[in-house]
């Protein structure tokens, strides 16, 4: 499979001068899932915002099927922030018709499909979503648009572990096998399953990027195990 994200040297200083990204290079293919795993403030929305075309590294390039990030890559990718991207006086129907209008590639009968399965009501105000319920909106709206590239800035913050399950049965149910998905989370024993690669990104430094399959053979750990092992103080 051809790169389909490429990330080369990135650094990204904010403002007031914290450093949140250091040298990253990354290279993720096509037909993936893949967990971007990390502790609070390590750099995952920071780099997800970056291949989204959100925010500006400080130095270094992201390119997407080999196009520097831009309009046209934008159009190819599809990013669940951590924030909700709907407004609190829409209907679940108004979301879905704004995504619509927006986006040339979203797919309104997947959309109903997974609004089905995620047991949310074309009705419903999305002021009175609880968060895991909103979380089920914005995943869906996400997921809905025919992307190459999905980033999902951690999709279950929010939801109860039954939920959970649900919610990555989705995930794998809805997934489009050419495309690839980037999940950010430190859920990683809940969601763990579903990963082809993992990426662990620790102080704004990938630390490890390997197949999950390998991570079990060659040091017989789960990923959890693994993370745990990675991230302890
Ligand atoms: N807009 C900003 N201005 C200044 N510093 C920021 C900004 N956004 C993030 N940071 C800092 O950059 C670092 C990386 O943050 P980032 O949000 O990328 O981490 P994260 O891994 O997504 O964390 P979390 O799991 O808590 O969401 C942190 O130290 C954070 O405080």
């Amino acid at each position: 499979m051809e790169n389909l994200l490429q990330v080369r040297s990135v650094n990204k200083t904010y403002a007031g001068g914290r450093r949140a990204l250091h040298d990253i290079n990354l290279n993720i293919h096509g037909g993936k899932i893949i967990g971007l795993l990390g502790t609070n403030g390590s750099g995952k929305s920071t780099l997800m915002k970056i291949a989204a075309g959100l925010i500006q590294p400080s130095t270094g390039g992201v390119e997407v099927n080999g196009k520097p990030v831009g309009l046209e890559t934008k159009a190819i990718v599809s990013f669940m922030p951590d924030r909700p991207v709907t407004e609190p006086w829409m209907k679940v129907s108004d979301a879905v018709a704004y995504f619509k209008d927006f986006y040339e590639d979203f797919n309104v009968e997947k959309a109903r499909n997974m609004l089905e399965f995620m047991n949310l009501k074309a009705n419903d105000r999305i002021s009175s979503l609880s968060k895991g319920m909103n979380e089920r909106l914005q995943l869906t709206l996400a997921l809905s648009r025919e992307a190459q590239l999905y980033m999902l800035d951690e999709p279950i913050g929010g939801v109860d572990p039954v939920a959970r399950g649900k919610i990555l049965d989705a995930i794998v149910e809805f997934y489009n096998e050419d495309s690839s998905i980037i999940i950010s989370t430190h859920l990683v024993r809940d969601i763990e399953r579903i990963f082809d690669e993992v990426i662990f990104i620790r102080n704004g430094e990938v630390v490890m990027h390997d197949e999950v399959e390998n991570i079990r053979l060659k040091h017989g750990k789960s990923v959890d195990e693994m993370f745990k092992e990675v991230y302890a103080e």
